[in-house]
């Protein structure tokens, strides 16, 4: 198996996108093997990124992001399609304009509300195109790489709001909705987006207490960031199908 996928991207003769890989793949094996009736290929892709030293592009050197690009394509042996696009670890912050309101409350509630808090989270997202058999890709010469990153930036701009003003959060529940809102507002072949955002806590540190109130004097200028607990907040949205 791994050496076919070394002789199919051999064979490539110009750089192609993670999903156009997969479906390459996909093809292959539902085409060559009769007993093979569908073939599930995932890929995740890493975003090694050239430096720049001295301000200028180095010639050979890279240096690793963060977030990853993932890809999962189920292709059948009819050509009935099914393709999904990814980012993984996109860890975004913001120091100010969130907060946590408007929530149930119950008689186990000890949790006040706030509106002004640290936002952090870790965006896991996928996202399904409207392709639905191998024969709509071949039509069209549509650019999985750029709509990857325009989906990011859109995520990105949804979850900051404007450089200069950001934009208020009043949960991560809400700014989750939002950014997926976006994402389907902005690219019609998009039918639907998962999106994962674990909050990660950074809490004020306060050491006063109820003998010495003012041990340390501290006003919201240091933090703890906290592993556990964290909710993980996520939704899928999905088109709906009268606008398809
Ligand atoms: O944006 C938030 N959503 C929650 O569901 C939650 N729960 C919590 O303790 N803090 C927060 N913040």
């Amino acid at each position: 198996m791994k050496n076919t996928v070394y002789a199919k991207a051999k064979e490539c003769t110009e750089a192609i996108s993670v999903e156009n890989f997969a479906v390459l793949l996909a093809r292959h094996f539902t085409t060559f093997y009769p007993q093979v009736t569908a073939a599930v290929v995932n890929i995740v892709e890493k975003p090694w990124e050239r430096v720049t030293v001295d301000g200028q592009q180095h010639i050979h050197g890279f240096k690793l992001g963060s977030e990853k690009h993932t890809v999962e394509v189920t292709l059948k042996k009819c050509g009935s399609l099914s393709l999904t696009s990814g980012i993984e670890g996109l860890a975004v912050l913001k120091t100010t304009k969130s907060g946590f309101e408007g929530f149930i409350r119950d008689q186990y509630t000890i949790l006040p509300e706030t509106r002004e808090r640290m936002l952090a989270t870790e965006i896991t997202a996928s996202w399904r195109y409207h392709f639905k058999h191998i024969s709509d890709l071949s039509s069209k010469s549509f650019c999985f790489t750029k709509r990857y990153q325009d989906v990011k930036k859109v995520l990105e701009a949804t979850f900051f709001g404007p450089q200069n003003v950001g934009v208020y959060s009043p949960s991560v529940q809400n700014t989750l909705y939002l950014m997926a809102k976006a994402v389907l507002n902005r690219f019609q072949e998009i039918t639907s987006i998962q999106l994962q955002m674990p909050n990660l806590h950074f809490l004020p540190v306060n050491l006063s207490s109820k003998d010495n109130p003012s041990l340390v004097k501290f006003a919201h200028d240091v933090f703890l960031p906290t592993d556990e607990p964290h909710g993980t907040i996520q939704a899928t949205v999905t088109r709906s199908l009268s606008k398809l």
